[in-house]
């Protein structure tokens, strides 16, 4: 039964990407999102695959998800990285911390095709995230909400928020960091005061997803919405951070399937174009380049699933695992692109092809999600059993806490 629903997914997935690869480059010289794509994915049941079948969702693996966003990443890496956020990463966090109330109310949102939005980064806290200024003050009926976000991917379409914030009791005194859902859809009356999409940002790739500053002034928040990780606000960032090692995971697997499209689409050309009167796959130049592109997206595609399979004490995948798959993959990908690209010699550059699109989608892989440096730092912490602060006075802070 498990085996038909994970091949249902991904068959699924094979079927929509020939669809989703002719649209491409509309959502990218449009910047425009992918809405055709959305209705599609939500009818093939991609969107919410994880979400538990008593909420309507099919309560499928990482592993599975994985599967299907690779398939689609080969085709259209907008499209991919709808579907890793409307199975991993926010919409995860609610249906493992949330109330039954929250779930009932965020899984029919993301199984009609909306992709929530995690909010975590700010103007002076993108690395540094636990040094976030948004605040939460409590107040008789929940929270008020005070700060700015900014490259919030799907600011302005996504209509669940999770908005991670610092919790302030009554007195000001802070209790930790947690996460705020908010819904915000003006066309069906869902338009909170204080909520404000304030600006889209014009990226260099992923052209058709809004990556947008939000900012908020005195939002309210009613309790009914706040998430409650299991060991309290105290751990609430850790915990939340546990959950979006899933998105890792699946912003990993985005770049790799990229890379794997990539390689397909060198080894066509590869045998299409002559020079010196031979094909350009006879030249052991072009082959060497060939093999090691090929090993470095099979490399990457273990790690991942191996990531994706393994999962920590809260039903997520290991911190370790998918900080060393996400680094790893992201770099790969983007000398697998170019030298795909390279391949191609001019051709490669216009935009006839599809690889100067996915060079410049590729490139954001080793930045959002957790730079490829911080990550490789977490990495070698875990390896040596260290805690790695980073800020000047962070190991003085450790050693007085022994
Ligand atoms: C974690 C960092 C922000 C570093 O900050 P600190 O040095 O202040 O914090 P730490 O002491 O390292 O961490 C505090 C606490 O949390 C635990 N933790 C941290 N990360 C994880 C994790 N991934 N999984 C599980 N637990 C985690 C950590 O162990 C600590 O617990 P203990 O006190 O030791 O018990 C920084 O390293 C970091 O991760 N920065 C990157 C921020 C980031 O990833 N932002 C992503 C924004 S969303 C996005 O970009 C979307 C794009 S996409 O397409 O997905
Ligand atoms: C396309 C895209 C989509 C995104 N989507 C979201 C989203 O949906 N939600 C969200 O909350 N955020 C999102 N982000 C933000 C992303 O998480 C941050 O960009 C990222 O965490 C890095 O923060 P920063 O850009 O402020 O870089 P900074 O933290 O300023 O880092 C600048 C450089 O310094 C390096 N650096 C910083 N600290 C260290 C250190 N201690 N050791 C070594 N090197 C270090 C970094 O690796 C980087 O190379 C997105 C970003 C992009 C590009």
């Amino acid at each position: 039964m498990l085996d038909q629903t994970r091949y249902h997914h991904l068959n699924q997935a094979r079927a929509l990407a020939p669809v989703f690869a002719e649209r491409a480059a509309r959502w990218d010289q449009n910047r425009e999102y992918c809405w055709d794509n959305i209705r599609d994915l939500a009818d093939a049941g991609l969107m919410g695959m994880t979400i538990p079948p008593r909420f309507g969702g099919a309560g499928a693996s990482y592993f599975e998800v994985v599967q299907v966003v690779e398939e689609i990443a080969r085709a259209c890496t907008l499209t991919a990285r709808v579907v890793v956020e409307a199975n991993m990463g926010g919409i995860s966090a609610v249906m493992a911390y949330g109330t039954d109330e929250q779930r009932a109310y965020c899984a029919p949102l993301v199984l009609a095709g909306d992709k929530p939005a995690i909010c975590i980064t700010e103007p002076q806290a993108g690395s540094a995230a636990t040094e976030m200024q948004t605040t939460a003050r409590r107040v008789a009926a929940g929270y008020v909400l005070d700060g700015c976000k900014h490259w919030i991917t799907g600011g302005g379409v996504s209509k669940l928020y999770l908005i991670f914030a610092r919790v302030l009791d009554e007195d000001g005194a802070e209790e930790g960091i947690t996460g705020f859902l908010v819904h915000h859809d003006p066309a069906t009356g869902h338009d909170p005061k204080g909520f404000e999409v304030v600006r889209r940002e014009r990226t260099m790739g992923l052209c058709g997803m809004p990556e947008a500053e939000l900012r908020f002034a005195d939002l309210m928040v009613e309790d009914r919405f706040v998430l409650r990780p299991p060991a309290g606000f105290k751990r609430g960032f850790a915990d939340l951070m546990s959950a979006y090692n899933s998105q890792r995971v699946g912003a990993g697997t985005i770049a790799m399937g990229v890379a794997a499209g990539a390689l397909e689409h060198a080894k066509r050309y590869l045998a299409e174009r002559h020079q010196f009167g031979r094909p350009l796959q006879e030249f052991q130049g072009l082959q060497w380049m060939l093999a090691d592109m090929d090993a470095a997206v099979h490399a990457s595609r273990l790690m991942l699933q191996e990531a994706a399979k393994t999962l920590g004490p809260l039903g997520f995948p290991d911190m370790l695992m998918a900080a060393r798959a996400k680094a790893f993959a992201s770099e790969q990908a983007i000398k697998v692109v170019s030298d795909a690209l390279q391949m191609f010699g001019a051709r490669g550059y216009g935009d006839q092809e599809p690889l100067e699109r996915m060079y410049r989608d590729v490139r954001m892989f080793t930045i959002g999600g957790g730079t490829a440096q911080i990550l490789k730092t977490q990495v070698a912490g875990a390896l040596l059993g260290i805690k790695t602060p980073q800020t000047r006075d962070g190991y003085a802070q450790t050693r007085s806490a022994r």
